[in-house]
């Protein structure tokens, strides 16, 4: 028997090109001269499917991309800072990753960043509607629970909304929870297979934990460990960064994991499958993160919420009321 990926992967081989071959994505960074913005562009960098890198900061980014354009791939980066520069530099790109705006300090939420970066994220959507309408929007800046509905908004306004292109990039919990099960029952994390779903901001965040794979079996106060774990890591780091910032290469890591499976699913890849945080109607939020297959249009289909336990339904039931007071506050902000 053949199976249905297999069989794509056949016909495209037998028309002469093969799912990872059609390597011409133009990808923007938004906020590329920052902690996350810097290994992020040199992950994009390394990969076969970014044709063309843009990066864009308020500061510093020409020698950010003077120095990327020295690595011997076969990608051309450019690099431009200063508003007058944005348009330019998103004009015509396939996926714009944002990790601009400020980052969390010991004992602040990440609603705190809210009042800096709500701003941020309008300026650059904006842009992005007038030179880049067709683009996959991955926003990494936090609170990442408003900044999806504040970009949503903005799209809506400009008449360019599409709401299987606009994502909020929460890929970093999975790659959180992947690390601490993989250690916790002594199996390499690569062949874990989590849902994180939800949102991005504690109580907001909910592992999947029963529907984990390889499938493991955690006694009771492992398992509220496990959980509260993943949804305070965040907070772990910015505690041992102690004032210098919040995560940014475990970020870069998931967001360039991110933004590859966006190209691969654009490029026509099959069963390419994230979890991340959109427009949804899956439960009463607006905006939810659940497994996605990802394609040429950018979401292809939304999977749905995996079978949850009775632990899991609470965690469900406590995200809820945080998830539609944080999309409120985007909302309201650009209304
Ligand atoms: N989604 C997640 O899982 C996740 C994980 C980690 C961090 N974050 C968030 O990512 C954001 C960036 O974090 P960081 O550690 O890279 O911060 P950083 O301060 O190191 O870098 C941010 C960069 O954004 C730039 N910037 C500011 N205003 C801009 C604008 N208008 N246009 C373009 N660039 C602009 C700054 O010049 C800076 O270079 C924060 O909001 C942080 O909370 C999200
Ligand atoms: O915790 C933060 O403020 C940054 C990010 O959202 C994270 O989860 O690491």
């Amino acid at each position: 028997m053949i199976f249905p990926a297999a069989r794509v992967a056949l016909r495209q081989a037998a028309r002469g090109f093969s799912t990872t071959s059609q390597n011409n994505a133009k990808v923007a960074v938004c906020g590329a001269a920052g902690g996350i913005g810097q290994p992020l562009s040199l992950l994009l960098k390394q990969s076969p499917l970014v044709t063309e890198l843009r990066l864009y900061d308020i500061v510093h980014t020409p020698g950010v991309a003077a120095d990327l354009s020295h690595i011997d791939t076969n990608s051309k980066v450019v690099g431009k800072s200063g508003p007058e520069n944005l348009e330019e530099m998103l004009a015509g790109v396939d996926v714009v990753v944002i990790p601009a705006g400020v980052p969390r300090k010991p004992g602040m939420t990440r609603d705190d960043l809210f009042n800096t970066n709500a701003g941020i994220v309008r300026d650059l959507a904006t842009a992005a509607s007038k030179v880049c309408p067709k683009a996959c929007l991955a926003i990494i800046t936090n609170p990442v629970n408003s900044a999806v509905p504040i970009a949503t908004e903005v799209l809506k306004k400009a008449g360019t909304y599409d709401p299987k292109r606009v994502f909020g990039v929460s890929t970093l919990d999975i790659v959180r929870a992947r690390a601490f099960i993989g250690e916790a029952a002594g199996v390499d994390p690569q062949k874990v297979e989590i849902p994180v779903i939800g949102g991005h901001s504690g109580v907001t965040i909910i592992p999947v934990l029963s529907a984990v794979k390889p499938s493991v079996s955690f006694p009771k106060d492992k398992i509220d460990a496990l959980t509260v774990r993943i949804q305070e890591a965040g907070t772990e780091v910015v505690k041992a960064k102690a004032g210098a910032g919040s995560a940014t290469l475990s970020m870069a890591y998931a967001g360039a994991r991110f933004a590859l499976s966006l190209i691969r699913g654009l490029n026509g890849e099959q069963n390419v499958v994230e979890c991340s945080y959109v427009r949804s109607d899956v439960t009463e939020a607006k905006y939810f993160s659940t497994p996605l297959v990802l394609g040429r249009n950018g979401i292809e289909k939304n999977l749905g919420l995996p079978k949850l336990n009775d632990y899991e339904k609470k965690l469900l039931e406590k995200a809820i009321p945080e998830l539609h007071a944080n999309i409120k506050k985007g909302e309201d902000f650009v209304k």
